[in-house]
């Protein structure tokens, strides 16, 4: 498994960082899962289906809603591996998981993943079809930059790419990149594709939370905790 280095400064890709084996695992797991958006809360406005774990968030409000738990343990084996690839420090441990389904000519407006509610570190583990990301900087519209996310494989966004940069995925269902070995394009033509982007939820980002659950099962999660006394 080799951490790749792109061109832009913090952002990484790990091809392969899943078996095919188990992406059709997860993905059984994912869709024996209740899907929302397209109509149902939290973010029925969206086209796009979504799952949430640990935290709710809505892309309308751009803000925690709720505190849902522990992360399913089918994403277990995804934390562990992070752990023992030394992605993430123990303390970093993702608290949050959020499930984006991209049907064919669905994409992900240019966005940063809120500064002041996510930690430093996003991952995104893709699963089915290849997409391009496209990260355009921040004060800059024509600092663009392309990154291929094949299956399985774990994106890395952190430093400039995370805090610098808007990232984007597009409606289009066919893309094309310089990918080729004589610098020919190549073509990716979409399908449905499924993420899971794995982030830390800072304490500052729960404020104002407008629900919270407690739960007496997980006595041990300090963020919980922290809510509970400050509720
Ligand atoms: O689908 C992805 O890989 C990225 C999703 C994303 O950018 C987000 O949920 O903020
Ligand atoms: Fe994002």
């Amino acid at each position: 498994m080799q951490k790749k280095a792109t061109a832009l400064e913090g952002l990484y890709v790990i091809e392969d960082f899943i078996t095919e084996t188990e992406e059709q695992e997860l993905i059984r797991a994912i869709d024996s899962r209740s899907w929302c958006g397209n109509g149902i809360a939290p973010n029925p406005e969206m086209k796009r289906r979504t799952q949430h774990y640990g935290y709710e968030f809505s892309y309308r409000y751009r803000k925690i809603m709720q505190n849902l738990g522990p992360l399913p343990t089918f994403t277990d084996f995804i934390v562990k591996r992070f752990k023992q690839q030394k992605i993430i420090d123990f303390e970093d441990e993702p608290n949050m998981c959020i499930i984006n389904e991209y049907e064919a000519g669905q994409g992900i407006m240019p966005h940063t993943d809120a500064a002041t509610i996510f930690g430093p570190i996003i991952l995104s583990l893709s699963l089915l079809s290849s997409c391009l990301m496209k990260f355009t900087h921040s004060n800059n519209s024509e600092t663009q930059f392309l990154t291929v996310l094949p299956p399985r494989s774990l994106l890395i966004m952190t430093k400039s790419s995370r805090y610098d940069y808007k990232h984007s995925i597009s409606k289009d269902i066919t893309e094309w990149f310089d990918g080729g070995e004589n610098g020919e394009k190549q073509e990716i033509i979409r399908s449905r594709r499924v993420s899971l982007t794995f982030r830390t939820v800072r304490s500052s980002g729960m404020d104002n939370v407008v629900g919270f659950c407690f739960s007496i099962s997980f006595p041990n999660d300090d963020l919980s905790l922290f809510k509970m006394i400050i509720l």
